[in-house]
């Protein structure tokens, strides 16, 4: 292989950056040219490409976002317009492309590879953590600690209006990211898509802890987290949110005033930690190797600590286990 392609798609995260990084100077390393597609599969439809060198992705690694932009493209999802992007990518004479996103992205480089032979590796970036066949994706840490940081700050002004607090997390349909910061932030409630929660029991513990002198609740719930009789709602319609729903319970049901704040996209945002960027640059090396050892419909994830690859399929299609265990304790140190 002598050129091949790099793209970020689906939504951004932190750490992205620092795997494209990673990507270009492990290929030149290996004395292969790199070539940048902007704007994910929108810029593969498109055409857009532009040449990246060892300088290119200098002063990078520290930085949110992604240099290389990001699009959710619906022409890809034809099997017209990932034509039209493979006659692109075979006109610039890229011959394998890596793939950083996440399980959307990953649906679109397989498709990619099986009608028109394009090689694809995918790198897991997701703030969501939620693709099977690897323990961390790339953005986990970061917006974990965004949100233990807004917990944190959020607690100060509870405990100051004795108030308890709904914080509404990112996560789509998954509660990864939601449990490991209501655990690493001390939640006092924890709800994710994954449990069923009874709304009487949340408020039971809630009230308990206010008359034992508790004087703030932080209840920290998932996006995607279903109320019985309500339709299943995103952060993208902020009013439609259940949070608010929680919220109004547990101000009418306990002796808590209670306010409700959505994170939203700030958690999206901002430098990748440390692990993030180790995690980055192991990973995006890695996808450089596998597909120079002619790998395709593969992903590079990280479990116990080693670089595995896996079929994308099962990263796609396997359903991530979510610790239960992890769960139990968070509930019993809340309490
Ligand atoms: N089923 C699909 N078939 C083809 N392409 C897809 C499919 N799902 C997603 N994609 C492509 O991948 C992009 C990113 O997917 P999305 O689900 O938005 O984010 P993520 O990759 O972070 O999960 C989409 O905008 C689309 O271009
Ligand atoms: O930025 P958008 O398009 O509003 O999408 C919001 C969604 O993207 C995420 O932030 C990240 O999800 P993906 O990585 O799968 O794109 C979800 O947590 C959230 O539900
Ligand atoms: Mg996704």
């Amino acid at each position: 292989m002598k050129k091949i392609g790099v793209l970020t798609s689906g939504g951004d995260a932190p750490g992205m950056n620092a795997a494209v990084r990673a990507v270009v100077r492990k290929a030149i390393h290996a004395g292969v040219e790199v070539v940048g597609v902007n704007r994910g599969y929108a810029g593969v439809i498109e055409g857009d490409f532009v040449k990246l060198d060892k300088s290119s992705v200098s002063d990078i690694i520290d930085r949110g976002g992604t240099f290389l932009r990001s699009a959710r493209c619906d022409e890809f999802r034809t099997p017209e317009g990932r034509a039209k992007g493979a006659e692109q990518l075979r006109k610039e004479g890229i011959e394998g492309l890596i793939v950083i996103g996440g399980d959307g992205s990953f649906t679109g480089a397989t498709l990619l590879t099986n009608e028109t032979g394009i090689k694809t590796v995918g790198v897991p970036a997701t703030i969501d953590n939620d693709i099977a066949c690897t323990d961390d994706s790339i953005g986990y840490d970061t917006a974990m600690n965004t949100i233990i940081d807004a917990i944190t700050k959020i607690r100060d002004t509870a405990s100051s209006h004795e108030r308890a607090f709904v914080i509404e997390a990112m996560g789509r349909h998954a509660g990864f990211l939601t449990l490991s910061a209501g655990l690493a932030g001390g939640a006092e409630a924890i709800l994710v898509p994954e449990m069923k929660f009874n709304i009487d029991e949340v408020c039971n513990n809630i009230q308990a802890g206010y008359e034992a002198g508790k004087i703030h609740a932080i209840i920290l719930v998932a996006e995607g987290v279903e109320i019985e009789g309500q339709e299943f709602t995103t952060n993208r319609d902020v009013n439609q949110s259940n949070a608010f729903i929680i919220g109004k319970e547990i101000n009418d049901r306990t002796g808590f005033e209670t306010r409700v704040s959505i994170l939203g996209h700030i958690q999206r945002g901002g430098a990748p930690t440390g692990r993030d960027r180790l995690i980055a640059s192991r990973l995006g090396a890695a996808s450089v190797d596998a597909l120079l050892a002619g790998e395709t419909n593969k992903m590079v994830g990280i479990i116990h600590n080693k670089v595995e690859i896996s079929d994308i399929k099962d990263a796609i299609e396997g359903n991530k286990e979510f610790d239960e265990e992890l769960y139990q304790l968070a509930n019993i140190l809340s309490i």
